[in-house]
């Protein structure tokens, strides 16, 4: 099965509602409330894309991994990466003996299968105009060409674009002049990456601005690190998170919170708000965004879900005095964890809440964490968002509230 979004612009909702129906049955045992469905734009719905670099003599051009194996998936990129190195050492067609061992051992490899990307169609039309003005821009300039293996690019609904191009040898003075104008050239930010070397030309972060039932909200998203791909799909998923937590009162804890993207979104709909995330980048431009959005009852501290299990048990510990934990009274919890789920700590202390939303990118470990979670609370708003369109993968959100 395919990996890559092939798009049906035309069959979008006959595709989405399927997708739905496969979704809704994995909620049956929990007795679910109708499901609420959110689409995507039909094209043009994702905000970053990356691109490895394929060199072929004087040409140069995108292409990505397609196969439903993710160990696979990994294993061709390591081998892409390691023939792009080759590949990119133009104008020498002296193979090291090194670089021969190599060949001999990828042969016994399973047959890579890239695609070729001269477009994006699932990316923004941002990102879709960039790919090919890019390679023009680069394709004749060795200096930023030369080893360039992977490019990265991260867009707004408002237009702004960085671009990260990866490369295999260090980067110089003579590229950062050169990529500098490109950067001017493109109307971007630029960001040169190779091994132990980060160059931030301008700067490493755009601004995004999503409209959350009416309410505008800016997030500066920082290159490298979380951010909801579908702009669209995250105003959805905002709204209707904000819409089923509208009343609660009290105060909200968020786990996973990434850059504060529910942090802020949710902040007027409680006393106070404590978010917290194990990323450094993240929880630093989580801070920043608390400010910039005036969110002044909300706080992004640096901690992981298994230590805020650790402090909420003891609001005496050095983490619990330094959060505060004892000032707080927590009527709601929101998780949005990565595809593993909830771990059994992290589990059982979100069970102690009144209200439990939880966002989830995989239904197969919701499913599991709600076996549990049901025990208690029962299962009042169910919503899926069509994050990933054309894919099976799926995004849920569910509101959980306890038992009488
Ligand atoms: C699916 S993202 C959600 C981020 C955020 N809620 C958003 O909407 O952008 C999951 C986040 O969990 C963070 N994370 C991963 N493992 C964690 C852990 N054990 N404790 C706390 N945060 C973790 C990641 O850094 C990432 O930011």
């Amino acid at each position: 099965m395919s990996r890559l979004p092939v798009v049906e612009a035309e069959r979008y909702s006959e595709l989405l509602h399927a997708k739905a129906e496969a979704l809704a049955s994995c909620f049956t045992p929990f007795d679910p409330p109708e499901m609420e469905i959110f689409p995507s734009p039909p094209m043009h719905y994702r905000m970053r894309a990356e691109f490895r670099v394929w060199h072929e003599g004087d040409d140069l051009y995108y292409v990505m991994f397609d196969t439903d194996d993710e160990a696979l998936a990994a294993q061709q990129a390591a081998q892409v990466e390691a023939e792009a190195s080759a590949a990119s050492a133009e104008g020498s067609q002296v193979q090291s003996a090194q670089g021969k061992k190599k060949k001999k051992r990828n042969k016994t490899r399973k047959p890579v299968k890239t695609v070729r990307m001269d477009d994006y169609p699932v990316a923004s039309e941002r990102i879709n105009a960039l790919m090919p003005a890019l390679l023009d821009a680069i394709r004749d300039v060795p200096p930023l060409r030369h080893k360039l293996f992977q490019v990265e690019f991260l867009t707004t609904l408002t237009g702004e674009a960085l671009i990260s191009l990866i490369y295999h040898r260090p980067l110089d003075e003579q590229w950062e002049t050169l990529a500098r104008q490109l950067q001017v050239d493109l109307g971007v930010s630029i960001i040169g990456r190779s091994r132990k070397q980060r160059l931030v030309l301008d700067r490493e972060f755009v601004f995004e601005r999503l409209t959350v039932d009416g309410q505008t909200l800016t997030y500066k998203q920082v290159e490298n690190s979380f951010t909801q791909p579908n702009a669209r799909i995250c105003e959805s998923m905002l709204s209707w998170a904000r819409e089923v937590t509208q009343g609660i009162g009290g105060d909200l804890v968020e786990l996973y919170c990434g850059a504060g993207n529910f942090t802020v979104a949710l902040a007027p709909n409680f006393r106070r708000v404590l978010g917290t995330e194990i990323s450094r980048t993240s929880v630093a431009a989580g801070r920043f965004n608390v400010e910039i959005n005036r969110a002044h009852n909300a706080q992004v501290e640096r901690l992981s879900a298994e230590e805020f299990s650790q402090a909420l048990a003891n609001p005496q510990s050095p983490y619990g005095q330094r959060l505060g934990l004892a000032d707080y009274t927590f009527s709601t919890v929101l998780v949005d964890p990565p595809r593993a789920g909830l771990d059994p700590d992290t589990l059982k202390q979100v069970a102690e809440y009144d209200h439990i939303v939880y966002i989830s990118c995989n239904p197969q470990t919701l499913v599991e964490n709600l076996a549990t979670l049901t025990q208690t609370h029962r299962l009042e708003r169910l919503a899926f968002f069509d994050q990933f369109p054309y894919t099976d993968h799926a995004e849920a959100g569910v509101l959980l509230v306890r038992r009488a």
